[in-house]
């Protein structure tokens, strides 16, 4: 598990490591730790011109002794001095080794962007805006990119886009998640000793150990039951392939049994590709003869007319868990009393359908993810699965998980169905939905990636590359 922490509980951390150690002991650590990475970045220091944008903070203390560093190994460093005050000591250091304060950024091999970090508020102001547009060469940021909200990775305006960005002492949330964690680049920690300090996070992220340890695999007695028989409710006349790749997803992913419920279009599609899969033909929304599932999937391509909303009342109305998703989010969205029901429920929106569940504005909810991911949980108190280029999953009382799989190629029509049958088959084999929705996210993230390859995936190929991630999985973990 990785965990990641807000800018107050970083500060609240570093305050209580700090008064056990001499002055300046955690300053001097980072910046050997950011010397160091900076020195591997260039290959060569020797002659070698790195340019520090240093801001009037502590991050700008950290560049400018990591500097000194890379001056006293022959570096040409220069310093321009951004901020109204420049941290003193560093800059004492940094001229004793042979840094030289710059009036303006010139060429340089390497920018260390130490201008702002756990204590930056809002989009950077002048003079560092321009100094960022200006700078040219690979940057290193220090501590966070400045400019990114180092809590929850918002960027409210100019920031800075590293290609690694050297973090200090524990990974902050807003280097986890989008906008923030692309502009971070590649994330490496520097242990500056904060680890028995820190307090709970807020934030974890799965690794491979731990999806593995989670997934559930059939004993010597299984049998096709007790692994879980998945309901998919899924799929319309207009919509066909959503109900296929849902099933897809499910099946792939080791549900003991699916079966699915839909129209005669569906009903003939999902025939043709799966035979697997138990079918009942639906000539009106209800589930008399569609027997007992462990969970249901239901929402994609089911439409949002008055048969769909039928169904939905019916699939809802079972006591197992439900996992809602695409057009029954919209149904969900118009009548929220959908959701009272006592068992789990998890919603695997995109923005787009947060932003109608939530009435609040997309673009709002794709800058701050955490904060409506966290709000949607707590005000439809159910699990939420916010999909997109963070996928980031939140329950009530825990910490929201982040997820770090996946691949921009996944953003193509129909991934999500598959995910939601991933995510399905999961749950009916027993997980909770806050761990079922983390390990589809992952599962689906990792899928896509070997899909992918470096070139583009249609859907199907997700499914099909779920069996092989798990292997990966599980050979990691011996
Ligand atoms: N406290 C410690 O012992 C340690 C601190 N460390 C470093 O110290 C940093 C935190 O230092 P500080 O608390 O001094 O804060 P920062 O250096 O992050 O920034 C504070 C300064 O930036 C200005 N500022 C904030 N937002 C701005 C914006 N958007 N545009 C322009 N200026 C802005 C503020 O007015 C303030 O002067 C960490 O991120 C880390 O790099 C590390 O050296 C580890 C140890
Ligand atoms: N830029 C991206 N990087 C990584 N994953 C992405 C990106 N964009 C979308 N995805 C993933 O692709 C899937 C798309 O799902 P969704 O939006 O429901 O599409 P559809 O409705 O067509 O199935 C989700 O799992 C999402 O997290
Ligand atoms: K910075």
């Amino acid at each position: 598990m990785r965990t990641s922490y807000t800018a107050d509980q970083i500060r609240g951390a570093e305050q209580a490591l700090m008064a056990t150690l001499p002055e300046g002991t955690l300053m001097q650590r980072a910046a050997h730790g950011l010397a160091a990475v900076c020195a591997g970045m260039l290959g060569r220091v020797y002659g070698s011109r790195v340019l520090l944008l240093v801001g009037s903070g502590d991050n700008g203390g950290d560049a400018l002794y990591a500097g000194a560093l890379l001056a006293r190994r022959g570096a040409r460093v220069s310093a321009v001095l951004a901020g109204a005050r420049t941290h003193e000591a560093g800059l004492a250091a940094f001229l004793l080794a042979g840094g030289r304060v710059a009036p303006d950024v010139g060429a340089a091999d390497l920018v260390v962007d130490g201008l702002v970090g756990i204590g930056g508020t809002g989009a950077l102001r002048e003079p560092y805006a321009g100094l960022v547009e200006r700078a040219g060469g690979p940057v290193v940021a220090v501590d966070v990119p400045s400019g990114v909200d180092a809590s929850t990775g918002q960027v409210a305006g100019a920031a800075v886009r590293a290609q690694v960005t050297v973090t200090m002492g524990a990974l902050k949330s807003g280097l986890l998640v989008d906008p923030g964690a692309s502009r971070a680049g590649h994330v490496e920690l520097v242990d500056i000793g904060l680890g028995p300090y820190l307090p709970d996070p807020d934030l974890a992220a799965l690794t491979d150990p731990d999806v593995a340890a989670l997934l559930p695999s059939p004993g010597a007695e299984s049998d096709k039951y007790r692994r879980g028989v998945v309901g998919i409710a899924a799929g319309s006349h207009a919509y066909t392939g959503a109900a296929v790749l849902a099933v897809g997803g499910a099946l792939r992913a080791g549900a003991g049994m699916v079966r699915y419920a839909g129209p005669s279009a569906p009903v003939a599609q999902v025939r043709t590709h799966w035979p697997e899969a138990v079918i009942t033909e639906l000539d009106r929304p209800s589930l008399a003869g569609v027997g007992r599932v462990q969970a249901w999937v239901l929402g994609p391509g089911l439409g949002t007319d008055d048969w769909a909303h039928e169904l939905a009342a019916q699939v809802l109305a079972s006591d197992v868990p439900v996992l809602i998703d695409a057009d029954a989010l919209s149904l969900v969205a118009r009548d929220h009393s959908l959701l009272f029901r006592s068992a789990p429920v998890v919603l695997t929106p995109h923005a787009g359908e947060l932003s109608r569940l939530l009435r609040v504005a997309r673009e709002r909810i794709e800058a701050s993810r955490l904060e409506f991911v966290r709000r949607a949980a707590s005000e439809l108190n159910a699990t939420v699965l916010l999909k997109g280029s963070t996928t980031v999953i939140a329950e009530a009382d825990r910490p929201v998980r982040v997820n770090l799989t996946g691949s921009s190629w996944l953003a193509t029509g129909g991934t999500g169905d598959v995910l939601s049958g991933v995510a399905g088959a999961l749950l009916a084999g027993g997980l909770s939905g806050y761990d079922a929705a983390s390990c589809a996210a992952y599962l689906h993230g990792l899928a896509g990636t070997l899909a992918a390859d470096g070139a583009p995936l249609v859907s199907a190929d997700v499914a099909t590359a779920i069996p092989e991630a798990m292997r990966s999985l599980r050979r990691a973990r011996g």
